[in-house]
C-alpha cells in the first residue's frame, strides 16, 4: 500500500446538483452531532470523502471512531448538521423524509453485520420486499434470480431461522443488490461469520458489485480484507487520518 494525501478536498463547482457523474460519493466538511447521555457529542468532525463510480473503498479505524455513523449519513439514515453530503447525484441534506426514502429505495443497498432479515418472511419475500416498495411488478421473479446468483436457489422458501449465518448473509446481499443500486454500503458484513464462510461472502460481494459496476464502501476490522479494496480510508475520533491506495 502507498500513502496518499489524507484529506485533500476535491475540486468542485456545482455540488447541489451532483454535477460530477464520475463521483458516487462527495462528502465535504461533514459534521454529525448526536445526543449522548451527557449531552450533545460531535461524532464526525469535518469529514471529506469522495468515491468515484465503481470504486471499492474500505473504511477502517478503532471502535467508536465513527465508521458506522458515517455510513448511516451516506445511507440517508442519519442527518448531518453541517457540510455537503452528495450521493448518487442527491444532495441528502436538502431532502425531506420522503425524498430520503426514495433515495434509499433507488440508489443504495446496505448489508449489516447481523443480516437484518425479517424473521417472519421467507428468503424470497425478504429479497422481494424492497422491489415491491419500489413498485416493481417483477419483484418475485427478480428476487428468485438474485437468490440463484448467491447460490440459494434451493432455499427460497426457508425462513431466516432455518438458514445458517452465511446463508442469511447471502440473502441479505441478494436483497441489497436486487434493486441494482449504484452504491453498496457494507458494515462489517463478515463480522458474525467464521473465516471460510466470510471469505465466500466477500468473494460474492466483490464479484456481484464488480459485474454491475456498483461502488462499494465497506467497513471492516480485517486489514487483509481492507487491502483488497482500491483504497483504505482510516477514521480516528471522527476524522479521516489517512487514505491508502492499494498497489494492485
Ligand atoms: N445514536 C447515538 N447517540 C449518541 N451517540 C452515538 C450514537 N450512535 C453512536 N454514537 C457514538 O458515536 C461514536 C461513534 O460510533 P460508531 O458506531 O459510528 O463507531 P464505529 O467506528 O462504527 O465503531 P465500531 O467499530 O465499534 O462499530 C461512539 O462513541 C458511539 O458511542
Amino acid at each position: 500500500m502507498t500513502v496518499t494525501e489524507t484529506t485533500a478536498i476535491p475540486e468542485q463547482n456545482d455540488v447541489s446538483s451532483g454535477s460530477n457523474p464520475q463521483q458516487t460519493i462527495d462528502v465535504r466538511n461533514l459534521k454529525l452531532r448526536l445526543q449522548g447521555p451527557a449531552g450533545i457529542v460531535e461524532i464526525l468532525k469535518g469529514v471529506d470523502l469522495s468515491l468515484n463510480a465503481g470504486e471499492r473503498v474500505s473504511l477502517v479505524g478503532p471502535s467508536g471512531s465513527g465508521k458506522t455513523s458515517l455510513l448511516m449519513v451516506i445511507a440517508g439514515l442519519e442527518q448531518a448538521q453541517e457540510g455537503v453530503v452528495n450521493v448518487c447525484g442527491n444532495d441528502l441534506r436538502a431532502l425531506d423524509e420522503d425524498g430520503l426514502a426514495l433515495y434509499r429505495r433507488h440508489h443504495v443497498g446496505i448489508v449489516f453485520q447481523d443480516f437484518h432479515l425479517i424473521p417472519t418472511m421467507s428468503a424470497l419475500e425478504n429479497v422481494a420486499l424492497p422491489m415491491e416498495f419500489a413498485g416493481r411488478k417483477d419483484a418475485f421473479e427478480k428476487a428468485r434470480a438474485e437468490l440463484e446468483l448467491v447460490g440459494l436457489g434451493h432455499r427460497t422458501d426457508h425462513y431466516p431461522g432455518q438458514l445458517s449465518g452465511g446463508e442469511q448473509q447471502r440473502v441479505a446481499l441478494a436483497r441489497a443488490l436486487a434493486t441494482d443500486p449504484e452504491l453498496l454500503l457494507a458494515d462489517e458484513p463478515t463480522g458474525n461469520l467464521d473465516g471460510a464462510t466470510g471469505e465466500t461472502i466477500i468473494e460474492l460481494l466483490f464479484d456481484l458489485t464488480k459485474r454491475r459496476g456498483s461502488t462499494l464502501l465497506l467497513i471492516t476490522h480485517d486489514p487483509s480484507l481492507a487491502e483488497r479494496c482500491d483504497r483504505t480510508v482510516m477514521l480516528r475520533d471522527g476524522e479521516i487520518v489517512s487514505q491508502l491506495e492499494s498497489r494492485a
